[in-house]
Parts: structure tokens; sequence; C-alpha cells
């Protein structure tokens, strides 16, 4: 199936509440919420108080993707604020297996983060206990930059791999997503969208995301 996940990062942080409610009313699938340390990525952006605080706004699952070193620290914090799918960076984790497990043990969903450069081949002996991987298509960081092209190739690769194991995970896209480069990223295999600035930049929340989806539709 394939899905829409806005990512509040480039919405307007002074009335979060707001963006919440409004993107929970609208055709969103998911919500996609940038956690980012100021270690493992160049910028800071929230905690899990801000996720529990934003919780009540919506009922919309939470895709929490943590650009943090050592995540293993925080996942029961943001299990408990309400987090549906946890996703972590290979290249932040020493034991990636404890941590999927970690996450698993609280009944919600796992998935694996990669950087543009990391291989897919990487995550060969824990693809089977994954509910979705994440493709970056940009260094992560910051939102508002620029789709690296590459990414199209790690996708075919990643769904040809998930298709000849007979596995059922979602392939997420993060970075520099936008409308005229959303049809080859869905038709490469990937099924989950995260879009920040090509949805938020409007200030009509909910009409620019059914404008979008209709276009991953067409
Ligand atoms: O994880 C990140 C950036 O590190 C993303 O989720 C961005 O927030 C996507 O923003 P756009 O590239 O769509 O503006
Ligand atoms: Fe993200």
């Amino acid at each position: 199936m394939i899905k829409l996940a806005p990512s509040i990062l480039a919405a307007d942080f002074s009335r979060l509440g707001e963006v919440i409610k409004e993107t929970g009313e609208s055709e969103a699938d998911l919500i996609h919420i940038d956690v980012m340390d100021g270690q493992f990525v160049p910028n800071i952006t929230l905690g899990a108080d801000i996720v529990k605080a934003i919780r009540p706004y919506t009922d919309k699952p939470f895709d929490v993707h943590l650009m943090v070193d050592h995540p293993d620290r925080f996942i029961d914090q943001f299990a408990d604020a309400g987090a549906d799918i946890i996703t972590v960076h290979v290249e932040t984790c020493a034991h990636l297996h404890r941590t999927i497990q970690m996450i698993k043990s609280r009944g919600i969903k796992a998935g694996v983060v990669l950087n543009p450069a990391t291989p897919v081949d990487s995550i060969d002996p824990i693809l089977a206990e994954l509910d979705m991987v994440l493709l970056m298509s940009v260094n992560p960081g910051y939102g508002g930059q620029v789709f690296i092209p590459s990414t199209l190739d790690k996708i075919r690769q990643l769904r040809r791999k998930i298709a000849n194991l007979s596995l059922d995970i979602d392939i997420e896209i993060d970075g520099g997503v936008n409308k005229d480069n959303v049809k080859a990223i869905l038709d490469a295999g990937a099924n989950v969208i995260v879009a920040g600035s090509a949805i938020y930049r409007d200030a009509d929340i909910k009409t620019s995301i059914q404008t979008f989806k209709q276009g991953m539709r067409k």
C-alpha cells in the first residue's frame, strides 16, 4: 500500500498542535517526526516530551525517525510518548539486532534507516526482522535538500531483495521528495513517501496533502 508521511520538520513549530490536528484531518497516512541530537547529525530538533505533547492532537500513526547516537537510550521514552514506528540509523547501532528487539518489545513497529552512502547489503542479516526500511535520499540533518538520484537504484535493489525473500517490508524514502520526482520513486519500488517542505510550504495543509497524494496515485 502506498502511503504519505508528511515530515513536520518543515512545519511552523510555533503552532505545532494545530499543525498536527490539521495533518490528522488530512489524507496523510503517517506523521513523520525527525529527532536530531546535534551529534549524529549537525542539527537539534525535538525530544520525547514534545512528541507526548502533540500525541493527543491526532490518532494518525507517529513515524519517529531517530537521528541520534546510541538510540537505545531513547527508545522507551519515545514509545511511552506515543510512537507507533521507530526507525534507527544502521550507522548509529553497534548492536542493531538488540536495538530492533528493544523497539519490538514495546509492541510497536521497527525500522532501520540507511544514509545515502550506506549500502543496501549492510542490513541483509536483519532484514527479516524489520517492518520498514527507510532509505535516506539526502544526508540527514536538514529539510529542504535536493534528492540524490542514486537512491532510485537502491530502492530497486532493496525491493528485489524483499521480493526474493517473500518478505512484507515497507520501503520509505526521505529527503528532497516533491511532486516532480515522487512517481519515479514509487515506480522504483518505494511505498512510503516522506515529504516535508513539499507539503508544509503551503499554508493550506489539507489541500497540499490532498494534491500531493493525487500526484502519487497518477
Ligand atoms: O529526516 C529528514 C532530514 O534529515 C527529513 O525527514 C526531512 O524533514 C525531509 O524534508 P524535505 O527534504 O522533504 O524537505
Ligand atoms: Fe526524516
